[in-house]
């Protein structure tokens, strides 16, 4: 089975957790844009989505689906999205589309994270996939310094030659070779650094279920 085949598996098994009349919450990327696809089929089961993106709620918009706006909604029983990184444990890093601040938001207010990735993702120790940090921009550079102190490379990304911007005007500086041996510690050390604005480290909270696309099928694992 092809990566892209994996992702479509585990996008069709997450149509389970989709609640009756009810607002779910919606990640950003290829995976998510597979579920995106399958919710379209049913989506006179739920009343609408919040998105984590723009790009997810264009892509929402596009099969018919009402967005929400998380300030007009109380609580989500289920945020469904994909990841970079998925340990054992359900910690992960996300933000390899730069949304991970809309991401880490809206699954704050989820009751469970259902997490759908291929499962290359899984790994035993975070950090093979560089770690993304959203920065106000005018901290972009003194944030550098202090991430790279931590032993890594804090690489600016970039996009058609300029810094790419996220949804909410920021900067992504992905550390390079960061060792994540204790993530839920990591996230709050970078998380208090004066100019951050998000790191893509979902350890304090991770996933609740994660279903993982493997040859022999998909695999669920819940935390
Ligand atoms: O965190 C994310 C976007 O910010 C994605 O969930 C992550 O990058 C995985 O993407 P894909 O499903 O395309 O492999």
């Amino acid at each position: 089975m092809t990566q892209d085949e994996l992702k479509q598996a585990v996008a069709r098994a997450a149509i389970e957790y989709v609640p009756q009349g009810e607002i779910i919450g919606v990640g950003t990327g290829s995976t998510a844009n597979f579920f995106i696809d399958e919710l379209g089929k049913i989506k006179d089961r739920i009343k609408g989505a919040v998105a984590s993106s723009e790009a997810t709620a264009q892509r929402l918009k596009s099969h018919g689906i009402p967005v929400f706006d998380l300030n007009d909604v109380e609580r989500l029983s289920v945020y469904i999205d994909g990841a970079d990184e998925i340990t054992p444990h359900g910690a992960m890093i996300k933000g390899g589309g730069a949304a991970l601040t809309r991401e880490k938001i809206v699954a704050s207010v989820a009751d469970r994270f259902v997490c759908i990735a291929d499962g290359s993702k899984l790994v035993g120790v975070l950090g093979a996939f560089p770690l993304p940090v959203e920065v106000i921009p005018m901290a972009q550079a003194a944030v550098a310094r202090k991430l790279a102190a931590l032993g890594c490379e804090a690489r600016l990304r970039m996009k058609d030659g300029q810094p790419l911007i996220t949804d909410n005007g920021c900067q992504i500086l992905d550390l390079i070779g960061l060792k994540i041996d204790r993530p839920a510690e990591m996230e709050a050390l970078i998380n208090n650094m004066v100019g951050v604005v998000t790191v893509g480290l979902f350890a304090q909270r991770g996933a609740d279920v994660a279903l993982l696309g493997m040859a022999e099928g998909v695999k669920k694992m819940t935390f």
